[in-house]
Formats: structure tokens, C-alpha cells, sequence
């Protein structure tokens, strides 16, 4: 997809095609939709996230309440999203065990407890090994240190989903 696309798209259209860039944030693809028309499809994407990274503590904070957790409820139920769903498989979620599942849902109930938001983990760029030994790191990060580490998270997953959107290299990084 070229930016002149992009740009010709009118807004139900714009929200269809980019609405799920950051998970379950139905506001931040008509929000970047005013800023057209955009330069390139880089522009594009710095869009998204500088929308996103402007929000105030407590917007980035809702931005990570919208992620499901890895492994976790929405999984066992079958109400993943579709991007959600495919990154997480990717990184072997679909397919643990009961005792895997139970120790991760355990991690993940003790980082919600303590954050008030869930663990966000761009899943695509790891694996299950890494996912339970990311997160009990992360438990243990001073918070203010941890603060900073969520939105970066979600910053690759919106990456790799506009790239497989656009159908660009742009998120190899
Ligand atoms: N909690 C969390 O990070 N969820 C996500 N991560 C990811 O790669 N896809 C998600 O939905």
C-alpha cells in the first residue's frame, strides 16, 4: 500500500484499515485521521505514535489496559483479537500447557496487582521460554523504572501491525 492510498482514503475506510494499530484503541485511528494528509508512509506511522506518547499518564495508562493479557482469559475464551491472537501464537502461547498457563496467569495477576495495568510484551519478538522470565523481571523493576518499559512495548506491536498493514519492511527494527 503507497501513501497516495493512504491519503485518498475517506474516514470509515481509514478507521477499517487502521483501527486495530494499537490494540482495542478505537479512538487513536480517527485521531491520526485528522492529521492528513501524510508525507510518506513513515510519517504515517510517526502519526501513531506521537499521538499515542502525548496521551497523559493516565491515557497511556488506559492505551495499556486495551491489551489482553498474554495467555490469559481472552486466550482460553477465544476473544483475542485477530492481531492479537496471531502474535500471540507466534510466540507459542496458544499451546502451553495447564501448569504453564497457571504459573503465567499467576505472573500476570501479580504484575496487574502491583502496576494497575497488565504486563504488555510485544509477544511477536519473543517466545514462551522468555515471556514468564521477561515478566518476572519485570515484577521486580523499581516502578518507576518499569513506567517507561510498557509504551515501548506497545509502540513495537503497533510497528510490526502497520508494517503487515502496509505490507512494508518498516518494523525490523
Ligand atoms: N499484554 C500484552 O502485551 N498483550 C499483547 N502483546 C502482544 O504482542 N499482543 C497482545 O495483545
Amino acid at each position: 500500500m503507497d501513501i497516495e492510498k493512504v491519503n485518498s482514503m475517506d474516514f470509515g475506510e481509514f478507521v477499517d484499515v487502521f483501527g486495530s494499530v494499537i490494540e482495542r484503541c478505537p479512538l487513536i485511528a480517527p485521531a491520526v485521521f485528522s492529521q492528513r494528509p501524510f508525507s510518506d508512509l513513515e510519517d504515517l506511522e510517526q502519526h501513531f505514535f506521537a499521538f499515542t506518547e502525548a496521551l497523559p499518564q493516565s491515557g497511556q495508562e488506559g492505551v495499556l489496559r486495551c491489551h489482553p493479557d498474554l495467555a490469559g482469559r481472552e486466550l482460553q475464551r477465544g476473544e483475542l483479537s485477530a492481531e492479537s491472537q496471531r502474535e500471540q501464537s507466534a510466540a507459542g502461547l496458544t499451546s502451553l500447557g495447564a501448569a504453564e498457563r497457571l504459573w503465567l496467569a499467576e505472573l500476570n495477576a501479580q504484575y496487574r496487582a502491583r502496576s494497575g495495568f497488565p504486563f504488555a510484551l510485544a509477544a511477536r519478538l519473543s517466545n514462551r521460554a522468555a515471556v514468564p522470565r521477561e515478566r518476572a523481571r519485570r515484577l521486580h523493576c523499581p516502578p518507576a523504572q518499569e513506567l517507561n518499559t510498557p509504551p515501548g512495548e506497545v509502540k513495537k506491536m503497533g510497528r510490526r501491525r502497520l508494517a503487515d498493514l502496509l505490507g512494508s519492511q518498516a518494523a525490523e527494527s
